[in-house]
């Protein structure tokens, strides 16, 4: 058995500049696995479907626009059913754990992955460990079955619970081995995604037969690679209930103003789709976008155009955005984090409306009516809506197809409308950011009329970074240039 733990990523190259960044596979640490035939061969449902199996060599490319000349460039494998499993259905014993902030979809991924084991694979043992990482060594675990998770999908939050903190990679694998747990999936964010990676090593190092698979999880789309996050649509949605009411607030009062604050500590995607979406905001502010206050071309200067011209203006701003601005006045700036050691970052909703009204109480002749809305998590803990449904539930029987099939330290997630598996380094090696030097920032620019706060020299400065990897609805190359 070679416990020789490669961190390296399984690269294999081709014709025209092709690139497989594949993942690793339960046989590259254990050879000789026997392998059995895959059980939807006999399955009414799935038998009469024409090449329902994926080939072994399908592969998806991360760039769909190519030039003549240019290389194929990168390509992830294929998610789907194999012809073989490596695993026989009453050898499994599968655990399902959710970690970090909540996301409207966990309880139907949950569900997807519980009767994906049940109905296609003929699998009966699944447990659910509770609340995170740390349930794992600290708590019981709670048995799913299909009639179990039925309903769960109609309900917002994770019925087996989730915590921030408590990754104990030694107690988390002792747990795995002791208990004969052999397919692990870890639904979460960055951080969770991280997690699995040590948990991967970990299990490869100790040579044990069991697979760990993520699924990506975050509402704020801080994911790279793959094209949008499950959740994103529907907390997208119901941001819009906060921004109608901050839009008929405004629009109800002599200068009025409506201020939303909506998730996205250092990705501004919610905002800026919010804000598209509703056509009533006249301002969004997000992390990637710095701007100032004071002076020409500043936020107030603006917002007094705005009043003046409109009597009225709708303001979204990301909770990440500005955040300098408020370290700044802050002699004392906060380190404090979370139990996962984000940064806890100060309300700059409120610092944004204090600054406002402060603003205009110096200005008799333009007296000011504010109403701050904090929808912050009303838009994670609804249920998914009907397409993020859908979603979820193709994302959870792809990771359940390639867990079967002996895949594993992989990440499911789709990339240019097709399912794959994404070796977790992919993952979890950058942050996705709005990239303001794209199309999609100077379409909501456009929207709003709203300055970009930045110098030509600041343009420059921009463009010259290196561009963030995915949209949420385009492109994987480059970050929302469709
Ligand atoms: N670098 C890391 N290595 C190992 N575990 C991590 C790492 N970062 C975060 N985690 C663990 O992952 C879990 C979720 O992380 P968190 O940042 O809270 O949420 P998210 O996964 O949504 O980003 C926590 O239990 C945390 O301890
Ligand atoms: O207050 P909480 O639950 O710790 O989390 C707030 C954070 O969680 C999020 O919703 C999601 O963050 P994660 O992806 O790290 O879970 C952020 O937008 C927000 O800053
Ligand atoms: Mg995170």
């Amino acid at each position: 058995m070679d416990n020789n733990i490669s961190c390296q990523m399984k690269v294999e190259t081709g014709e025209a500049g092709y690139v497989l960044e594949d993942v690793p596979h339960l046989t590259d640490y254990i050879p000789d696995l026997p392998t059995y035939p895959n059980p939807l061969r006999s399955n009414p449902a799935y038998s009469v479907v024409k090449q329902y199996f994926v080939d072994a060599d399908d592969t998806v490319p991360q760039k769909v626009v190519v030039h003549k000349d240019g290389p194929r460039g990168i390509h992830f494998r294929r998610a789907g059913p194999r012809q073989r499993v490596y695993f026989a259905p009453d050898e499994v014993h599968a655990a399902i754990v959710t970690c970090g902030g909540l996301c409207p979809g966990l309880n139907t991924v949950i569900r997807e992955i519980v009767c994906a084991l049940y109905h296609m694979y003929g699998v009966t043992r699944v447990l659910g460990i509770d609340g995170g990482y740390r349930g794992f060594y600290s708590k019981n675990t709670i048995t799913l079955t299909p009639k179990f998770v039925n309903d769960i999908h109609k309900r917002g939050g994770t019925i087996i619970g989730t915590s921030r903190g408590g990754h104990d990679k030694p107690k988390i694998v002792d747990s795995i081995q002791d208990r004969g747990i052999n397919q692990v999936y870890i639904i979460g964010g960055d951080g969770t995604q991280k997690g699995a990676a040590v948990i991967y090593q970990e299990v490869r190092r100790r040579g044990l037969k069991a697979v760990v698979a993520g699924i990506p999880k975050t509402i704020d789309n801080d994911i790279p690679v793959i094209d949008k996050s499950f959740g994103f649509d529907t907390a997208v949605e119901e941001a819009q209930r906060a921004i109608n009411a901050a839009h008929v607030e405004a629009e109800s009062a002599e200068n009025g103003i409506g201020v939303v604050k909506l998730m996205g500590r250092y990705s501004g995607f919610i905002a800026m789709y919010a804000t598209l979406a509703s056509r009533d905001v006249d301002l969004c502010l997000i992390p990637e976008s710095p701007f100032y206050l004071e002076g020409e071309g500043g936020l107030l200067e603006y917002v007094e155009k705005r009043l003046k011209d409109d009597g009225h203006m709708v303001i979204v701003v990301a909770e990440g955005a500005g955040q300098e601005l408020l370290a700044a006045e802050n002699s004392k700036t906060t380190t404090a984090q979370d139990a996962s050691g984000n940064k806890l970052l100060q309300d700059v909703g409120l610092w944004l409306s204090d600054k406002i009204k402060a603003h205009f109480a110096k200005i008799p002749s333009m007296p000011i009516t504010l109403k701050y809305i904090d929808p912050t998590y009303m838009i994670r803990a609804v249920p998914s809506n009907a397409s993020d449904n859908v979603y979820c539930t193709l994302l959870a029987q792809s990771c359940v197809h390639g867990v079967m099939a002996g895949y594993t330290g992989f990440t499911s997630g789709l990339v240019n409308g097709r399912q794959t598996y994404i070796p977790f380094n992919r993952i979890t090696e950058k942050q996705n950011n709005v990239v303001i030097t794209d199309r999609m920032w100077a379409r909501l620019l456009s929207s709003t009329n709203q300055p970009s706060f930045l110098g030509p020299k600041d343009v420059c400065e921009f463009k010259k970074q290196e561009p963030a990897t995915q949209s949420v609805d385009g492109d994987n190359s480059k970050a929302n240039d469709i």
